[in-house]
């Protein structure tokens, strides 16, 4: 079993590379119909995307699709505060524009509502939500979600880009914490 030590914590590989990439590229051909001619903005949502969003945009062949990024953190450790905080945000006009979310993962949709929140006074045309991972156990917030590549079970996970306490995020794989 691969195993990775981050930290004071060990994780097993519980999703290989190659079944992400294959889910990012089934959401890219599925977007590249859905969007065609609505000149979309992608907003990545900082940090835990980096990675999503540059696999999945280097497959989007929409014309005049654009991409933005805000930084959030709600995430301390293995859980999450509640409070989500904005660290960074976007200049882009979003008026009449159809705007795509874009997530590493869907927990208990507390980010993604807050989000959803934060922008709706900036009227946009339709605002869409991808997310690569979705906890679906997690959930404790009502959102629709237009795009998930992967349904996974309600434990902590680190790789493609997500993190445990900063460490983790360059990992391809997905890795689940081993319970001590
Ligand atoms: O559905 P939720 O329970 O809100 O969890 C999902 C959020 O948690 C992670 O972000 P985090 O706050 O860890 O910040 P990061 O992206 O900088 O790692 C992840 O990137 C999502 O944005
Ligand atoms: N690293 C990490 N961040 C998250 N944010 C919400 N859920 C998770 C998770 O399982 N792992």
């Amino acid at each position: 079993m691969k195993t990775v030590k981050l930290l004071d914590r060990e994780f097993r590989v519980s999703i290989p590379s190659e079944d992400i990439d294959n889910v990012i590229a089934e959401m890219a051909e599925k977007m590249n119909k859905d969007l065609a001619g609505t000149n979309p903005l992608f907003i990545c949502i900082l940090n835990g995307s980096f990675m999503f969003a540059s696999d999945l945009m280097k497959q989007i062949t929409v014309e005049n699709a654009q991409i933005t990024f805000m930084r959030l953190s709600s995430y301390d450790g293995m859980g999450t505060t509640g409070k989500v905080k904005k660290l960074m945000g976007f200049t882009e006009d979003l008026k009449d524009r159809t705007v795509v979310l874009l997530e590493d993962i869907v927990d208990t949709g507390i980010t993604i509502t807050n989000t959803l929140e934060q922008i709706k006074d900036y009227e946009a045309k339709e605002v869409l939500i991808a997310t690569m991972l979705f906890k679906p156990d997690a959930l404790i917030r009502d959102v629709k979600l237009n795009y998930v590549g992967m349904e996974i079970p309600n434990d902590f996970i680190v790789g493609r880009g997500l993190d445990y306490d900063g460490m983790g995020r360059n990992l391809p794989d997905v890795y689940t914490v081993i319970e001590k």
